[in-house]
């Protein structure tokens, strides 16, 4: 058995989306987004599940905080629906949207945990997508000005703000794959929206920067980690190749000022361009106080020609998986963290989510999610192996405070440290909520 013993200045925290929770889609004005739309389409979402009730957070807020609070959490991540405040995307504010917003902040303030919002977690108002969405340049600013509402309204009780969660599920898993809202399958709208909404991300940052705001600003890119199956070339390109589809695309513009070249090349040789405007680059290079990083799962992985976008295949390495057949593989956090770290410098990092799938049920009261329970103990030790490597690490935000909406897997996958019954709305703590809250409280726990 070792002790891992976790710095005592580490923040912990819980992390949720708009989406996923709040449910009321319908309600005090808010707007329709591509969600709304994507899960109403059939064959998108498992069971044509959708977010119209979800966990009821909207009008359960309180319980939910009082939960976070028990937990012994200094921190929150939640995201804000653009459709509540802006239900046209533009135009008039929702003032019942944002008064909701000040409800849940002024909860969170008044029972001592800090908020972290997240501008854009991937309800974008459906009156942008009909006009385009994030392939039409006009959305940048459409964004811009809905953040500034935001930064404004909120100014001195929001100071942690996070423009936009995943930028590669919201371009590549969105608009190439297909798997996510809008659902489209098109590799040069992909790429095209990938660099849109880093201008996006760089301009909020900028407009944050001239409105003299005192907080932090970032953004949460999602990672994950290929190991090479050999020290073959072919096998190592191949990896950095995948890797780089995640991470270099999405870190190299922010920290470096270019996209990375290799990759370039590579969609060039599959007919796809950047369309990069005068001034694009350096908007995207912004300071930025800090970086998500959001990490679930990694792999080995090999050459193989014709797999994929990257003549890269997964190789099934016999590791445990769970129960969305994610491989469990701890040491490719501590490969994502040491490399973003290498490669970036010390832009501190709050782990903005990390968390595992288990579908565990509700028996005689108690929910025995002991998977769970392994998945954060070896990736919590994976994090401090990269606090000790120097990694510079603030906090660490698990995914999820609740069971919820989990995107085209509708309600069928479970990531809560708290069991939702979703026909009666009943929360019930799991052993993971208990040993999580244990974490926090003592520091350390054993491996
Ligand atoms: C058919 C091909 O499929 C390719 C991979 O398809 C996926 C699907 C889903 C993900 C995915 C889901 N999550 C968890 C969320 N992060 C944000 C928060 O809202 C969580 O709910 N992270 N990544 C990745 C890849």
């Amino acid at each position: 058995m070792a002790i891992i013993q976790l710095p005592k200045d580490l923040k912990f925290g819980v992390a949720t989306a708009a989406y996923q929770i709040e449910g009321a889609t319908n309600e005090d004005g808010r707007g329709q987004s591509i969600w709304d739309t994507f899960a109403k389409t059939p064959g998108k979402v498992v069971n044509g599940d959708n977010g119209d009730i979800a966990c009821d957070s909207y009008h359960r807020y309180k319980e939910d905080v009082q939960l976070i609070k028990d937990l012994g959490c200094d921190m929150y991540r939640f995201s804000v629906s653009w459709p509540r405040i802006l239900p046209n995307g533009t135009g008039d504010v929702n003032q019942a949207g944002l008064d909701y917003y000040h409800r849940l902040v002024d909860e969170l303030i008044a029972q001592g945990i800090e908020p972290m919002c997240t501008l854009y977690h991937w309800d974008l108002p459906q009156a942008l997508q009909d006009n385009g969405g994030w392939e039409n340049r006009e959305t940048i600013e459409a964004f811009v000005n809905y953040a500034e509402i935001m930064f404004k309204a909120f100014e001195g009780k929001i100071n942690k703000w996070i423009t936009i969660n995943e930028p590669w599920c919201v371009s590549y898993l969105s608009n190439y794959l297909g798997v996510h809202a809008p659902g489209n399958q098109d590799l040069q709208a992909a790429t095209t929206i990938s660099h849109h909404l880093l201008v996006a991300h760089g301009k909020t940052v900028k407009r944050y920067r001239e409105l003299g705001m005192e907080g932090e600003i970032g953004y949460a890119p999602n990672t994950t980690w290929k190991e090479p199956y050999s020290n073959q070339q072919q096998d190592i390109d191949a990896c950095r190749r995948e890797v780089g589809y995640l991470i270099d695309w999405f870190f190299d513009p922010v920290f470096l000022g270019s996209y990375p070249e290799h990759l370039v090349d590579w969609y060039k040789q599959k007919g796809v361009t950047l369309d990069i405007k005068a001034g694009d680059m350096e908007l995207i290079q912004q300071k930025i106080d800090f970086v998500g990083i959001n990490y679930y799962n990694g792999n080995v992985a090999r050459y193989q020609s014709g797999s994929g976008l990257f003549d890269c295949e997964d190789i099934d390495m016999g590791y445990n998986r769970t129960d969305i057949n994610w491989p469990i593989y701890p040491e490719g956090f501590y490969k994502v963290l040491t490399y973003i770290h290498d490669r970036y410098g010390d832009t501190p990092i709050y782990i903005t989510e990390n968390g595992a799938c288990f579908n565990d049920d509700v028996q005689q009261g108690q929910v025995k999610d002991d998977g769970r329970i392994d998945y954060l103990k070896t990736h919590l030790a994976s994090l401090q192996r990269s606090i000790d490597s120097g990694v510079p690490i603030k906090g660490y935000l698990c995914w999820s405070l609740l069971d919820n909406f989990e995107w085209a897997e509708g309600y069928t996958m479970r990531f809560g440290l708290v069991h939702m019954n979703y026909r009666t709305l009943e929360r019930t703590k799991k052993d993971s909520y208990y040993w999580y809250q244990k974490v926090i409280d003592n520091g350390w726990y054993e491996l």
